[in-house]
């Protein structure tokens, strides 16, 4: 059974039909990545999946132990807790804050202790909340942003914000994590090093990941399967070495070397 089920997904924005009757399904486990021209809607498929946007027409089915369930058109809060999470293609992190305290932020669906006992700081609360902190260091180990744990998520360069920014992904524990253009303005050392953090992550999380990536070599480095979206509408479907090939692929980029 499959973990993620689209049929006929649209979405318009009045006369713009940015997703036009999408169809995907995608397996437990597997990396997928989502591809196709500026303007194509692979953000907009993005936020109709977690929450963002209503879908115009069509649905998403989640597999829910076992059962799928219509999640399109939930809140976005209901999906993080269904399982799934997301990174942002523009950087969404309190910069004021601590790169710990961004993490443990992120954990809020996880906390168990009421108001009440956070104001009145009883034993359960620091109870979890050294829990808490605890589970922050060891995300911030993963994403290799440990010693960074005490400075302002503004002062970090870029390509260790976009790892921030998995590492707060990561702390909702999903099952299934959409990364929108994880690599973007990085430079080649740090490109390699995230190619091998998601593969990490994804072991050791059992994690489902799908990404938005215009990074050509590093969809077809490490993405199992492809989709490609040209004007709204899915125009290829399948492994890199197929999507390669494929004419219409080429014709979307119009000669952009894939
Ligand atoms: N909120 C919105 N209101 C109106 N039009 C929108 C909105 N969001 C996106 N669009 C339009 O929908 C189309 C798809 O945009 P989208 O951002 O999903 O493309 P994309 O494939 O992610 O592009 P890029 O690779 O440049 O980020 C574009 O024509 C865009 O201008």
């Amino acid at each position: 059974m499959s973990l993620l089920k689209v049929s006929g997904l649209t979405k318009n924005f009045g006369g713009l039909c940015a997703v036009s009757n999408v169809n995907m399904e995608i397996n437990e486990k597997e990396l997928i990545g989502l591809i196709g021209p500026n303007g194509a809607g692979k953000t907009t498929l993005f936020n109709l999946l977690t929450g963002v946007y209503e879908p115009s027409e069509g649905s998403i089915q989640l597999n829910v132990d076992g059962a799928m369930k219509e999640i399109g058109g939930l809140k976005p809060y209901i999906i993080t807790r269904l399982g799934l999470a997301r990174t942002f293609q523009n950087i969404r992190l309190f910069k004021e804050l601590s790169v710990l305290d961004n993490v443990k932020i992120a954990m809020h669906k996880n906390i168990h202790y009421g108001s009440l006992q956070a104001i009145f700081r009883t034993p359960a609360f620091y109870r979890e909340e050294a829990l808490v902190k605890e589970r922050a260091k060891d995300l911030l180990k993963v994403v290799n942003l440990y010693e960074k744990r005490n400075e302002k998520a503004k002062n970090l360069p870029y390509g260790e914000q976009r790892r921030l920014e998995i590492a707060r992904a990561l702390a909702t524990e999903p099952k299934i994590l959409f990364l929108d253009e994880p690599a973007a303005g990085m430079n080649p050392q740090e490109t390699a090093d995230l190619t091998k953090l998601i593969h990490q992550i994804k072991e050791q999380y059992n994690l489902t990941i799908v990404l938005i990536e215009h990074d050509m070599s590093l969809v077809m480095t490490i993405c199992e399967r492809i989709y490609v979206l040209d004007y709204g509408k899915c125009i290829a479907n399948g492994i890199p070495e197929v999507i390669k090939q494929d004419k219409r692929v080429i014709k979307a980029y119009l000669g952009e070397d894939i």
